[in-house]
């Protein structure tokens, strides 16, 4: 493809990002899979073109009055390409696969931008952090004084980070099959089993993927699951396992004994987790869709799992840096759904949990109110009732975690995980254990810590 084809390619996968609600690698997704005469380095450019117009939204569009996608992409190539307005008409001819003509309302904008920079002092902070202004106040009372440090990793390109499948091999092992394919990768950050590739690469083309020498999960995601504490043997409820990543963490430490049950409201998605597990090697998993049969099983469960996972629904916030269009797409309403639906999914776990087994809340948020909150609201309220925090690095050591990498000290009850702090996702990790039977449940508030 042309440069400029390249560029038509880009409007066009923007456009259709923009009129779909679906997040933006599904559309991208569907988008490059009907175009398959696209060779991999015009993949490449368009992908990194669409996402950089993504991670740029709210100042492209405070320079083109929330112009039109191709405003924002002639904006683009201005502020950040540095081209010259005769460069970006020399792009767009109308030759061929090339974008139609500049008009003259787009000249004059290309004009009227050269020399300017893309942040300029007097644009407001919510747009230059590339954030809705509503959601300010929550992000920065949630992020603590780095606050700004904390949003901008947040807006940064994520690595791939994957996990070696130790149903399979080790991560030495998945670092050597890896390497013969052509892939380099590096040790992850935190996760014992986490490698982190450089650049990007089609692994799914690969023979270690295929094999399911190696799944691609985010170190961060590789401690929440690790912090379950799970091992071979143990009953384990994964409540909200969608595509399942987190189960096949959870189904790799129990090697293959023991009973795995993932749960899910959305069929889709557990039939992906299917073809995952699968590949991966798991034979101890059953999956569950939470419609009214699947509820009426999940009741007969009462008390039956030593661990029960909720990962739960969220703001994604912590995943920004994978999904820099989510931000657009959240709305006061939601949050205060999403909380509702947490402290449900808390209730519907506990009663899940055996005397004296473990109940671990994730999510891939960097919200309070999402977290911290609703851990508080949880272990103050009747669903808690018997339940206390573990120290997470009591969780972390029992975990085989090594004891120099918790992040955290030996009385925090909550584990923040960021891209700016930790170099993962962002996600948030509270493991709750319920009383075993005939314990002494007096002590101090558990909420206390939180
Ligand atoms: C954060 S995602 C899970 C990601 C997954 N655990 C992983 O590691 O890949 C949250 C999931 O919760 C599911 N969900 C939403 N409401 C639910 C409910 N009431 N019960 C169970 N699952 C629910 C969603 O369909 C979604 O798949």
């Amino acid at each position: 493809m042309t440069p400029g084809a390249r560029l038509a390619a880009s409007l066009d996968l923007l456009t259709e990002i923009a009129a779909d609600p679906r997040p933006a690698d599904a559309v991208a997704q569907t988008f490059l899979r009907a175009r398959r005469y696209m060779g991999a380095g015009d993949r490449r450019a368009v992908t990194e073109r669409v996402y950089g117009l993504l991670r740029r939204h709210a100042r492209l569009g405070w320079w083109t009055g929330d112009g039109s996608p191709r405003e924002r992409l002639i904006a683009d190539l201005v502020l950040t390409d540095r081209l010259p307005p005769k460069a970006i008409k020399a792009l767009f001819t109308g030759q061929g696969h090339d974008p139609e003509p500049l008009t003259s309302a787009e000249r004059t904008l290309a004009d009227r931008l050269v020399g300017q920079p893309l942040e300029p002092r007097e644009m407001p902070e919510a747009a230059r952090l590339e954030l809705p202004d509503w959601l300010l106040p929550a992000l920065t009372e949630s992020l603590g004084p780095d606050w700004r440090a904390a949003l901008a990793a947040l807006n940064a390109e994520a690595p791939l980070d994957l996990r070696a499948n130790t149903l399979k091999t080790d991560r030495d092992g998945a670092r050597a099959a890896l390497a013969e394919a052509g892939i380099k990768a590096t040790d992850g950050p935190l996760a014992p089993l986490a490698l982190r590739v450089a650049g990007r690469v089609n692994l799914a083309a690969t023979a270690p993927f295929r094999d399911g020498l190696v799944e691609v999960q985010d170190a961060g995601s590789q401690v929440a699951a690790a912090l379950a504490g799970v091992t071979p043997g143990m009953a384990v409820c994964d409540l909200c396992a969608g595509a399942g990543g987190k189960t096949l963490a959870l189904a790799a430490a129990m090697a293959g004994r023991g009973r795995l049950v993932a749960c899910d409201v959305s069929a889709p998605r557990l039939d992906r987790a299917k073809v995952r597990l699968r590949r991966a090697g798991v034979h101890n998993a059953t999956l569950h869709v939470l419609d009214e049969t699947g509820r009426k099983w999940l009741k007969r469960q009462t008390g039956g799992f030593d661990r029960v996972l909720v990962d739960a629904p969220c703001s994604g916030t912590g995943a920004w840096r994978r999904n820099p269009d989510a931000r657009w797409r959240l709305a006061p309403e939601s949050l205060e759904s999403l909380a509702a639906e947490q402290d449900g999914l808390l209730a519907r776990a506990a009663r899940l949990v055996k005397p004296g087994g473990r109940l671990i809340y994730v999510t891939c948020s960097v919200l309070r109110g999402e977290n911290e909150d609703r851990v508080a609201a949880f272990l103050n309220g009747p669903a808690g009732e018997g339940f206390t925090a573990v120290p997470v690095a009591r969780a972390w050591g029992e975990a085989g975690l090594p004891a120099e990498t918790c992040p955290v000290g030996p009385d925090a009850t909550a584990l923040r995980l960021s891209p700016a702090d930790h170099d993962t996702d962002g996600f948030f990790v509270a493991v709750l254990e319920k009383a075993a039977e005939g314990a002494d449940r007096t002590g101090p508030s558990p909420a206390s810590s939180v």
